[in-house]
């Protein structure tokens, strides 16, 4: 059936014509049986020239639902840009409402950037930048018990997880059978099947990370569990009093990045054949179309490949310190959803609706290195689109952090910058792949976990039901090799150009 909907996404501008178009539309299929929607909108854009093509970016935006306060003036600052982002969104036509979560920053500087910690329900279309380039980046949990000491359990970890540039080397590959699936033909996905093998156990850079904590089993949570249709999880966890629990962090790599790069394009082209003015930020694939299907069925085959990413790690954990999985869970923080014509798309916002049994969905949220991980249970608030927050979010920009410990023409104060790093990390095994620490992914960046958890309560978006106490963590860090002999002024610079980089990519999300 055609609705007015397909009409706006297919270029009509949304007048008072529009009822005649539609009108039209649904004579030539009942009286002509037309079926191919392709030749039915052909015919309509021959009649309608004058009013197709016509769209824009609307005058009023559509409503957006606040679940963030701010507490400082930095923060309202922050959250003023992100507001402003948001709100000129939801003047893109296709867009029908967007909610910002308590963890809420602004992204880079396009007008038009969906905040992370945003959520927008779109109507019968995709718009990739409103996922963010890393697609399906996510939350995996297993629980297990060992008891081995914390240090020995990290150094296994260490060797089964791979964080950096770039992928595997071919010696140190692992195959999962998502790579076998017959998806290549997809446009999308064409000749990215290098790019998927490389990055299976591999966790990249940025605040992707290995986590290890630990859980109590209290008989509070396995009630809860019992109530709310996780019976199977409640015996598992029931097992023991107190489980040991690893969870990773990262996205679909390189891989879903290109798929990204490939969406956006397409997007880019799609809505300039019949809208004028929408930034690419807005650019939309119409759900109507077959790039679209194919873009849906790409975004499906990343999040099981990220699913296998995650548990390829696990695997390879639970089998160096000879445990056995108890039971999993995980959820995406970058993705898009479907609901009946709506297009739920979240660049950092948990999934808090209930499943198709009427249970309500669980949630990992995690804070910083040294904070309890958060596993929650969604409230299924439709006022906020039905998400909660992700993470605690960024107080200061990397840069903006950086920018602390420079001292006029005495250069960075390092020796504050590792006494800060050594306090905020002092209570557990922090560990950096690469070599060195990397003050802008410590706890010291990111928001008071205790505000977070407050506005996730006041607003009603998901019930907190057992904290992950934090035992050791692992990130990429810095690499010595680049940054040896570097002057401050070289440092910013390079951090400059790697902005930069990132921006091309449309990664916003670190650039505030
Ligand atoms: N448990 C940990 N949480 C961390 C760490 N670094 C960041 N974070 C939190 O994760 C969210 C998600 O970030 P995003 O990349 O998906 O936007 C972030 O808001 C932080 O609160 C860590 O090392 N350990
Ligand atoms: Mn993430």
């Amino acid at each position: 059936m055609i609705t007015k909907q397909t009409l706006i996404n297919a270029g009509w501008a949304d007048t008072a014509e529009l009822d005649s178009v539609h009108q039209h539309a649904l004579d030539l299929i009942n009286e002509k049986q037309i079926t191919d929607e392709k030749y039915l909108l052909k015919l309509l854009k021959k009649k309608f020239p004058d009013t197709h093509g016509a769209l824009t970016m609307r005058s009023s935006p559509a409503p957006l639902a606040i679940a963030v306060e701010a507490d400082s003036k930095e923060a309202e600052k922050n959250l003023a840009k992100a507001i402003s982002q948001m709100t000129e969104l939801l003047k893109c036509p296709v867009v029908k409402a967007g909610a910002l979560m308590p963890d809420a920053c602004p992204s880079g500087n396009e007008a038009a950037s969906i905040p992370v910690g945003g959520a927008i329900a779109v109507e019968n279309a995709i718009i990739p930048a409103a996922h963010s380039s890393d697609i399906c980046c996510s939350l995996h949990a297993s629980f297990f018990h060992s008891s081995l000491p914390v240090h020995e359990l990290m150094d296994h970890l260490s060797r089964s997880t791979r964080f950096g540039p770039g992928g595997r080397a071919p010696q140190d590959m692992v195959h999962h059978p998502v790579l076998d699936e017959a998806v290549w033909n997809n446009p999308f996905l064409r000749r990215l099947q290098d790019k998927a093998a490389v990055h299976i156990a591999d966790q990249g850079d940025g605040n992707h990370f290995a986590f290890l904590g630990e859980m109590n089993c209290t008989p509070e949570l396995l009630s809860t569990l019992q109530e709310n249709g996780q019976s199977k999880l409640a015996e598992n966890l029931s097992k023991y009093e107190s489980m040991k629990v690893l969870v990773t962090h990262h996205g679909s790599r390189s891989l879903g990045a290109t798929v990204y790069t490939r969406g956006l394009e397409v997007a880019v082209k799609h809505t300039r054949k019949f809208a004028k003015g929408i930034p690419e930020e807005a650019a939309w694939i119409s759900m109507d179309t077959r790039e679209g299907q194919e873009y849906w069925d790409a975004l499906q085959y990343l999040s099981r490949w990220t699913k296998a990413n995650h548990e390829t790690i696990h695997h390879l954990f639970l089998k160096s310190i000879s445990s056995d999985l108890i039971d999993s869970v995980g959820n995406e923080h970058n993705f898009v959803w479907r609901e009946d014509d709506l297009y739920l798309h979240g660049k950092g916002a948990t999934p808090a609706w209930s499943s198709s049994d009427e249970h309500p969905l669980l949630g990992l949220i995690p804070m910083n290195m040294s904070s309890p991980i958060l596993l929650t249970l969604g409230a299924n608030n439709q006022d906020y689109l039905s998400f909660s927050p992700h993470g605690a979010g960024r107080n200061l920009s990397r840069r903006g952090l950086l920018r602390r410990y420079e001292r006029k023409r005495q250069g960075v104060d390092t020796e504050r910058m590792k006494a800060d790093i050594a306090s905020a990390t002092h209570s557990i095994d922090a560990r950096w792949y690469l070599g060195l620490p990397d003050i802008t992914e410590t706890p010291l960046a990111y928001k008071d976990p205790a505000q977070i958890k407050a506005m996730m309560s006041k607003y009603g978006l998901a019930k907190v039901i057992a904290e992950i106490t934090p035992l050791g963590s692992i990130m990429a860090g810095r690499s010595p090799k680049f940054e040896k002999e570097l002057t401050p002024k070289q440092l910013r610079q390079m951090q400059h150009r790697a902005d930069r980089r990132k921006a091309r990519q449309r990664d916003w999300q670190d650039e505030m």
